[in-house]
């Protein structure tokens, strides 16, 4: 059996936090979660110059239109057989199921560099900042056409590079004892350690 251990000391602060935009980014992957497309889960966060959380969306059918009546394909005989024609996108969620007034000023975190349609709604909703993680369809013609629209409006956009391709939420540690001196032998860990 292989033994792995940590060390917490609980006297001090701890060091592995997330940081904000880990936070935010996290948060948008956990909404994109939600999502049924079987190929693309999106999810998008909205935050305001406090830092607080004012917008969460993912990608998905409007309300009132059955996931399980519309169709999730991608290509089909008509195009009316695709989803393309119906899905909301999680830009497009985030902002309009928000619980602020407005999103003036607030950045959008997003799993997917939005495209042209979200960019226009993003644009016109006040945002001002944009950081994303997966820029995959650059070559798109949808995808430079809202680089040129968040240019001329003067929305800046980065792309947030992870240091940690995984944050793991585990529902058990929080029953986990925490002793002054203590080293966690952790079950679960140690049954994955032996799976590798
Ligand atoms: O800005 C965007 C772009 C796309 N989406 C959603 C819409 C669809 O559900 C998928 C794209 O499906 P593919 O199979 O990858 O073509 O992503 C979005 O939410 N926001
Ligand atoms: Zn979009």
């Amino acid at each position: 059996m292989v033994k792995t251990f940590f060390h917490r000391d609980i006297n001090k602060k701890r060091e592995d936090f997330l940081s904000w935009t880990e936070y935010f980014m996290a948060t948008a992957f956990l909404a994109a979660k939600r999502s049924k497309d079987p190929c693309s889960q999106v999810g998008a966060c909205i935050v305001n110059e406090d830092k607080k959380i004012v917008g969460v969306g993912y990608n998905g059918m409007p309300t009132g239109c059955s996931d399980d009546q519309f169709p999730w394909s991608k290509t089909a005989e008509s195009e009316l057989d695709t989803k393309y024609f119906y899905v909301c996108h999680a830009e497009m969620n985030a902002i309009v199921n928000r619980n602020s007034a407005d999103v003036k000023n607030c950045t959008i975190y997003v799993a997917l560099f939005p495209c042209n349609e979200c960019a226009k709604i993003i644009i016109q909703s006040g945002i001002r900042e944009v950081v994303y993680m997966s820029d995959k369809h650059a070559e798109k013609a949808a995808t430079e056409a809202a680089k040129r629209m968040f240019d001329a409006a003067g929305i800046k956009y980065w792309q947030y590079i992870p240091q940690n391709s995984k944050i793991v939420i585990d529902f058990t540690e929080i029953n986990w004892s925490k002793q002054p001196t203590d080293v966690h032998l952790h079950e679960n860990i140690i049954k994955e350690m032996e799976n590798l």
